[in-house]
């Protein structure tokens, strides 16, 4: 189980010990989706996602997460249909994870744990011209979130586990190219939940339409046991501190629906 939340908040990185809330939010995340209570909207379309590995940039520890981030300064890797009106544009994934397999993912489903959660972040290209203004707009930002769990090892993600090594410390960054984020998606991506929410982290803005994959995809327990080998800390530091528990604790549905494309 997720350990309790004083247990965990003295484990987790400072930055978790934080607003567990933004004052007067009500549209945080993540959320546990209770299942019995999604509403099916058969408006919803399959997502169209079209990404080329060649707008692949970099991967870098920015002290929270890793990021492996896309120049996004063209159309090249989009996000269109499901819930969205717009044409969205990848600029970064990164994944949470727990310190071990019983725990890691931002979202639930029906209570359930993963133990990590991947986040593929798009901004709103046809509204906005640059992620840092769309990441302040309540239409700005798309996030597919897919769950992890631990079983076979994933083919497409050993290239990325074997950069992690050279980027230990916060603020570390190398040269990251030609990686396809489709591969990470699962099989299926027409079942999905939607809802209104937020960055899990700060500044935890109230812009993001989270599609939740239904689907997760396998990963191996040693693939997994190197992003824990990732540092909090910079190199300076004198106290190392694993990169491990960086999700943030369920927030209130106050009201909200959360839409599935699928009975
Ligand atoms: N620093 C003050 C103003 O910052 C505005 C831009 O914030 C960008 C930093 N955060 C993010 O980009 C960011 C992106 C995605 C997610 S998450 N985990 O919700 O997918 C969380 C955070
Ligand atoms: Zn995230």
């Amino acid at each position: 189980r997720r350990c309790n939340l004083t247990a965990c908040s003295s484990k987790m990185h400072p930055m978790w010990q934080g607003p567990l809330a933004v004052p007067g939010g009500d549209r945080q995340s993540p959320i546990d989706i209770v299942v019995r209570k999604s509403v099916l909207d058969t408006e919803l379309k399959p997502l169209k996602t079209t990404y080329d590995p060649k707008t692949c940039q970099q991967i870098w520890n920015n002290g929270y997460s890793f990021l492996v981030e896309y120049d996004d300064t063209t159309d090249k890797n989009t996000l269109k249909g499901g819930p969205l009106q717009d044409t969205f544009r990848l600029c970064q994934f990164h994944f949470h994870w727990g310190e071990t397999n019983d725990w890691g993912s931002e979202h639930t489903v029906d209570r359930r744990l993963f133990p990590a959660e991947l986040h593929l972040v798009h901004w709103n290209a046809d509204r906005y011209s640059l992620f840092e203004e769309a990441v302040m707009e309540d239409n700005g930002l798309a996030v597919i979130g897919v769950f992890l769990k631990v079983g076979k090892r994933h083919e497409g993600l050993q290239k990325l586990v074997d950069a992690l090594p050279t980027i230990r410390h916060k603020d570390s960054v190398v040269e990251f190219t030609c990686f396809d984020p489709g591969c990470l998606l699962p099989a299926n991506t027409d079942d999905y939940w939607t809802y209104h929410g937020s960055l899990t982290t700060p500044p935890l803005t109230e812009s993001v339409t989270w599609i939740v994959m239904k689907q997760h995809i396998e990963v191996s327990h040693d693939q997994l046991a190197v992003f824990r080998s990732l540092l909090f800390t910079s190199a300076e530091e004198e106290v190392q501190k694993s990169m491990v528990n960086n999700f943030r604790v369920q927030q209130p549905l106050r009201g909200r629906t959360v839409r599935s494309s699928f009975t």
